[in-house]
């Protein structure tokens, strides 16, 4: 079997070998464009890989056939798919709207995620019929296939991919169901989508974490051993689980970039005392109105960024007193805003979401 894939974006230059025209499985209404990079099975080494073939867009072919009518298009096992990107953090958006039963399973999202052999993404979401009297579901595989109950990130580029798929131009907001509960994106007049990302859950037992309780129900700068280390931290849920460390035990001011993730980062998610596994939030503090964070993700590892993991670390300033309740949050791909509004105990986070290009995949 041959694979023909794409990396190209309308925002970045292509990086293809070739041009030339798109293979006979599929029928377009109108001709476009490939830059393609061929593939043969046999040049790839892991067999498990070798039933995945990928096939991107070019921007200037979005312009000659309608988004809608090239996600409607279905051929048994091939799925048509956009990626997106909030900050860096990448997804593969699925059209599931004519379905509850998510159009791929954990194994091929694993293998559609694989940077090497795949697509190349953190995550595969499923944009679904509303449930609960909402709007939409919405529905994500992490990289490694397991399902968390929201993203932060993905639910900015989740709102860009439905106004796409109704052609809707300007303000728009829609609710949407999560693993989280009810989460409200709305893409503001410039392009940027706000989203009110609901109450953070702070009991231990429901984030849930072993660590036990320090403050109320909470856990708020408590100490814990990972790897013989000593770390101080607070545990939050944004409907997904989030560890966030200041620094380590009497060393509270880290510098992020100075950190091995790789190897720090997977003791965290697997720590006995995070049952569910976790993510975990490195943060260095510039000023009460200004941090940077780096993370390690649960099922994805490290990425460029988290808006569960920004928002959870807003609400673990300010627990710790170290914050206000306005913050910007630098990650490895861009600021975020976050507010953990007062009134409403609702955390809002505001930040980008881009089309990076659309493709198809043989599964
Ligand atoms: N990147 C996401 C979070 C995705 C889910 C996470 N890996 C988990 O397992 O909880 C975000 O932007 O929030």
């Amino acid at each position: 079997m041959s694979i023909a894939a794409t990396i190209t974006s309308t925002n970045l230059r292509s990086v293809s070998t070739s041009t030339t025209t798109p293979p006979s499985s599929y029928t377009l209404t109108t001709p476009f464009k490939l830059n393609t990079l061929k593939l043969t099975s046999s040049s790839i080494p892991n067999p498990k890989f070798r039933s995945l073939s990928v096939t991107a867009m070019t921007s200037a072919s979005q312009q000659t056939l309608s988004k809608t009518a090239f996600l409607d298009r279905t051929e048994s096992g091939t799925l048509h798919f956009v990626k997106y990107h909030g900050l860096g953090n990448d997804f593969i958006m699925v059209n599931n709207l004519d379905s509850m039963e998510p159009k791929v399973t954990p194994e091929q999202a694993a293998k559609l995620c694989d940077r090497n052999f795949g697509v190349g993404a953190d995550g595969v979401i499923f944009a679904m019929p509303g449930s609960n009297g909402t709007d939409y579901t919405m529905r994500i595989f992490n990289s490694d296939g397991s399902e968390p109950e929201m993203c932060g990130n993905g639910v900015r580029c989740f709102a860009k991919f439905i106004a796409d798929l109704n052609n809707l131009q300007g303000k728009q907001s829609f609710t949407v169901h999560t693993g989280a509960g009810l989460i409200i994106p709305e893409i503001q007049e410039d392009g940027q989508v706000k989203v009110d990302m609901g109450e953070p859950v702070l009991k231990a037992s429901d984030v849930p974490t072993k660590i036990p309780p320090n403050k109320g129900e909470s856990v708020v700068k408590a100490k814990i051993e990972v790897d013989g280390v000593s770390w101080n931290v607070t545990c939050v849920s944004m409907g997904n689980p989030h560890c966030i460390t200041f620094g380590r035990e009497g060393d509270e001011n880290l510098v992020v970039d100075e950190l091995n993730l790789a190897d720090i980062g997977p003791a965290f998610e697997h720590h006995v005392l995070f049952p569910a596994r976790t993510n975990t939030e490195f943060v260095q503090v510039f000023s009460r109105t200004h941090l940077k964070m780096r993370v390690w993700e649960r099922g994805a590892g490290a990425t460029l960024a988290c808006g569960t993991g920004a928002c959870a670390l807003v609400v673990a300033a300010i627990l710790e007193g170290r914050s206000e309740r306005n913050c910007t949050v630098d990650l490895p791909g861009g600021p975020l805003e976050i507010e953990w509004r007062e009134a409403d105990n609702h955390v809002y986070m505001t930040g980008p979401a881009e089309v990076v290009f659309y493709g198809s995949a043989h599964l």
